[in-house]
């Protein structure tokens, strides 16, 4: 189990993460929230060795996790970290760059083992070609397979799938997840969108504050998020006479003590957004219908 015990960590003075505690298990897919700069990129260094902890300890079975002040080369074998910025050699092939790390001893094993990964990317057809000619969304996919080839036990996940279309992403996201959950390899995923956690996460870390303020199941963290922001995160939100109100769960009525203002309708496709206004308060909900501006309606608070 990885155990992240009490941690501190300031960059010079400015304080990041503070006192920080909860576990991780062999296979468990654990997703990292919060506002930009809330520090989960940090939270992940730190758990890559790649930072000293000002206090705490962090622990994998019975191995500490030490920063550079304990080691001459950051990391560990048991451990990858595919950050933000993909650390990729360009002029070589991307079969090559996956293999980068495995022995020639085993060539059999090594062509199988990039066969593997190149189809849980889905770059098969473009084994051969150098990463310099590749796109964005491309290189996040070599350093994703090439963080695999070793078969880690712990993989720390920084915005996964962020240069990557929204054709490719969805699969993409669950050919890696499934493949990591069929693996048993532990992974902690520092995310802004919620399509990499629900569906996918054992559990949900909020950072607010330099404080880990939520650790919980996805269900309950959606159906009660405690505050605006969280809720924020999984869609668009209202706070009505101080209940946070998902805007999925307000719908249309003849009449109703909740009476709005229509402002502007925005077309989503299999359903319209519109904000509306009640004095001076803004509320989202969504409608089947186009509503023009200007209209008066009734709202009833649903079941989510
Ligand atoms: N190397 C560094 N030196 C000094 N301050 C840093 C460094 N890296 C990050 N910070 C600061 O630490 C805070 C947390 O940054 P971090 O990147 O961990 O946040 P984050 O939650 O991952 O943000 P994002 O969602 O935008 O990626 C920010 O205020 C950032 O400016």
């Amino acid at each position: 189990m990885l155990q992240i015990k009490n941690i501190t960590f300031a960059y010079k003075k400015t304080p990041i993460l503070k006192a920080i505690s909860f576990n991780v298990k062999p296979g468990e897919h654990v997703s990292i929230i919060g506002e930009s700069g809330s520090g989960k990129s940090t939270l992940l260094k730190l758990i890559y060795g790649e930072y000293d902890l000002d206090a705490g300890q962090i622990l994998w079975k019975d191995t500490p996790i030490l920063g550079p002040k304990f080691n001459l080369v950051v990391g560990y074998e048991f451990i990858k970290y595919v950050a933000q910025e993909f650390d990729l050699m360009p002029f070589t092939s991307i079969e090559e760059n996956i293999g980068k790390h495995l022995s020639n001893f085993f060539p059999k094993e090594k062509k199988q083992r990039i066969a593997e990964l190149l189809d849980v990317v889905e770059l098969t057809p473009f084994a051969k070609q150098k990463v310099k000619t590749l796109s964005g969304g491309q290189k996040q996919r070599v350093a994703l397979a090439r963080a695999l080839a070793k078969q880690p036990e712990i993989m720390l996940l920084d915005e996964p799938f962020s240069h990557i279309d929204s054709f490719k992403k969805r699969r993409l996201r669950r050919n890696l997840f499934r493949y990591l959950k069929q693996k048993n390899i532990s992974c902690i995923v520092a995310t802004h969108d919620k399509n990499d956690v629900l569906g996918f996460a054992d559990r949900i870390l909020v950072l607010q504050d330099s404080k880990l303020i939520l650790n919980d199941l996805p269900e309950v963290i959606y159906k009660h998020p405690k505050t605006p922001l969280v809720a924020s995160f999984f869609g668009e939100c209202n706070t009505i006479d101080g209940q946070l109100v998902y805007a999925h769960r307000l719908a249309v009525v003849k009449d109703a003590p909740l009476k709005v203002t229509v402002k502007q309708t925005y077309f989503e496709g299999y359903r319209y957004l519109i904000e509306a206004t009640k004095e001076d308060h803004t509320i989202i909900f969504y409608h089947q219908e186009y509503l023009n501006p200007g209209k008066d309606v009734c709202l009833k608070i649903v079941a989510s």
